[in-house]
C-alpha cells in the first residue's frame, strides 16, 4: 500500500547535506531516550507502540458502540477540548467531504458530529442546542481530568438536555464517557450512573490520544473504518522505527527542524491545500506547540490555508521577517477532482484552462507558490499524502508523533508534560470563586481593581 512520503528538496538551499549529517549523534541519542524510555517525561510514551499494543476488546466495544449511536442517533455531540477533541475533529473533516454535516441522511449514512466543549463561549452552546432542535442524539463526553471547565460545563448542559428529552433512564443509555480508568470526576461519576465508559490510557497524553478510545470513537460514529486508521499507524510504527536518519523520514523531518530553528526559523507554518485539512492543522499546533514550547524554547507552531490565506497571508509570508519555515500536507489524490465547465467564447479569460481539472490548478498553484516562496528565502518542507483515506491518516499521525517525541529530546527538554496550561486555570478557577484559591482570588482582585 502506498503511503506518505517526506520531499526535502526545497530545503536544499537552506540546509546542506553536511548538516544534516552532523545532526546524527543528536537523533540518535533522541531516540535512545524515547524507545527504552529514559528521557523525561517516558511515563507518558506509551504512544509509540500504541499502534500495536492497544486494547482489541476495547476496540471492538467502541465500533460497537458506533454501530449503536448509528442506529438511535441523527446527531452525535462530542465534548472534549485540546487532546480530547482536536484529533477526532481533523480525522472526520480529512476523511469525509466538506459539509459533512450538510449533506442528506441517506448520503451520510451516520449522525451528524457536533463538537462543544472546547471554549468558554456561551453563545456557541446556546446555538448548539438550537441547532440540534428536536433531533435524536447522543454525547460522547471526553476528559482525562473529568475536571476540566469547558466540557464539564458543556456536559452539565447536554446532560440535562438528554434527561429532557429521555428521562433519566434514557438519558444514561446515550452517554458514553471516555475517561481515566480509576479516577476522577467524570470516571466517579460514569461509575455511579452507569454510563458506558472508555479508557484514556494513563501512558498516553492527550495531544498524543487521537487513536485510544479518546478519537476513535466519534471517528467511527461518523462512519469511518477505524481499523485501518490503526493499520496505517501500525505500518508508520514500523516504517519509523530506525534511528539511522538516512532511512526515518520522520526523523529527518524532527532534525531538519531543529537545525532550522538554530538558524533563526523559529516559526513552521503548517500548509494545506484542501479546507477539509484545517484541523489537521489545529491538531499538529497542540501537538507540536505543548510539546515543544517550554524553557523558553521551542518552534512556535502555526498554520495558513492555500490558496485561501496567500489572499491575506501570502504578503508576509513572501516578504515579511524571515524567521519562518512551511511544512506542507500535500494531498495528491483528492476524492473528488472535477473538470473546469466549457464556455463560448474567452469572456472571462479562462479559456487556457479548458481540459484542465481544478485539482491540476491546485497542484500547479502548489508548486508554483513553493518556488516563490524559497526563492523569497521561506525554507520549504513537504509531506505528501497519497490519499484521502484512513490509513494514510494514521500514518500521518505516526509521523507527526514520534517527529515531535524524537525533536523535543533535541531540545532537552521534557515532550509529554504541558505544566505552563496550568497558569490560566488557576487564575480562572480564583476569579470564579473556586475553593482552596481564596488567596489567588484576593491577589488577582487587588491587580484588576488598581
Ligand atoms: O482531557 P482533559 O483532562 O479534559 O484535558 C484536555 C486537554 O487539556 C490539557 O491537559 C491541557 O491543555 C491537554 O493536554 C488536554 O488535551
Amino acid at each position: 500500500m502506498s503511503h506518505i512520503s517526506f520531499d526535502t528538496t526545497n530545503v536544499e538551499n537552506f540546509v546542506a547535506k553536511h548538516e544534516l549529517d552532523e545532526m546524527q549523534p543528536l537523533i540518535t541519542m533522541a531516540d535512545s531516550q524515547l524507545r527504552n524510555r529514559t528521557g523525561a517525561g517516558a511515563e507518558y510514551s506509551d504512544w509509540i507502540t500504541l499502534p500495536t499494543d492497544y486494547d482489541k476488546a476495547e476496540f471492538a466495544r467502541i465500533q460497537k458502540a458506533a454501530e449503536q449511536i448509528k442506529s438511535d442517533s441523527q446527531a452525535l455531540v462530542v465534548i472534549g477540548i485540546g487532546g480530547s477533541y482536536l484529533g477526532a475533529k481533523a480525522a472526520i473533516d480529512f476523511l469525509h467531504p466538506s459539509f459533512y454535516n450538510e449533506l442528506s441522511d441517506e448520503e451520510r449514512q451516520a449522525p451528524k458530529i457536533y463538537f462543544a466543549g472546547n471554549s468558554t463561549s456561551s453563545a456557541y452552546i446556546n446555538d448548539l442546542v438550537r441547532v440540534l432542535g428536536d433531533k435524536d442524539f447522543s454525547v460522547n463526553v471526553i476528559s482525562k481530568s473529568g475536571t476540566t471547565t469547558e466540557p464539564s460545563i458543556a456536559f452539565r448542559v447536554f446532560k440535562k438536555l438528554l434527561e429532557k428529552k429521555y428521562g433519566e433512564a434514557g438519558a444514561k443509555k446515550r452517554i458514553y464517557a471516555t475517561t481515566d480508568a480509576n479516577k476522577g470526576a467524570l470516571h466517579d461519576e460514569a461509575a455511579a450512573e452507569g454510563y458506558e465508559t472508555f479508557v484514556i490510557p494513563d501512558g498516553v497524553g492527550g495531544r498524543f490520544s487521537v487513536l485510544t478510545p479518546v478519537g476513535l470513537l466519534p471517528i467511527a460514529a461518523s462512519g469511518v473504518d477505524i481499523q485501518q486508521l490503526m493499520d496505517g499507524a501500525k505500518d508508520a510504527q514500523d516504517e519509523y522505527s530506525d534511528s539511522d536518519l538516512r532511512k526515518n523520514e520522520a526523523y529527518r523531518y524532527a532534525a531538519l527542524r531543529r537545525i532550522l530553528y538554530d538558524k533563526g526559523y523559529t516559526t513552521e507554518l503548517l500548509i494545506n491545500w484542501e479546507p477539509t485539512m484545517q484541523y489537521l492543522s489545529e491538531w499538529w499546533k497542540q501537538l507540536m506547540g505543548e510539546s515543544e514550547g517550554k524553557n523558553q524554547k521551542g518552534i512556535y507552531p502555526s498554520s495558513a490555508n492555500f490558496s485561501t490565506d496567500l489572499h491575506s497571508l501570502g504578503q508576509y509570508i513572501q516578504e515579511g521577517r524571515r524567521d519562518l519555515f512551511e511544512t506542507v500536507v500535500k494531498l495528491d489524490n483528492p476524492v473528488s477532482n472535477i473538470a473546469l465547465p466549457e464556455e463560448e467564447g474567452n469572456k472571462d479569460g479562462l479559456q487556457y484552462l479548458e481540459g484542465k481539472t481544478v485539482d491540476e490548478v491546485n497542484t500547479n498553484a502548489f508548486q508554483g507558490v513553493t518556488l516563490a516562496h524559497v526563492d523569497g528565502g521561506v525554507p520549504n518542507l513537504a509531506v505528501h499524502i497519497p490519499q484521502q483515506d484512513a490509513y494514510s491518516l494514521g500514518y500521518l499521525i505516526y509521523f507527526f508523533e514520534i517527529a515531535v517525541g524524537a525533536s523535543g529530546y533535541t531540545f532537552g527538554i521534557n515532550p509529554f508534560n504541558q505544566p505552563g496550561v496550568e497558569a490560566y486555570k488557576t487564575n480562572m478557577f480564583a476569579l470564579l470563586g473556586k475553593p482552596g484559591y481564596e488567596e489567588q482570588t484576593k491577589t488577582l482582585r487587588a491587580r484588576l481593581n488598581k
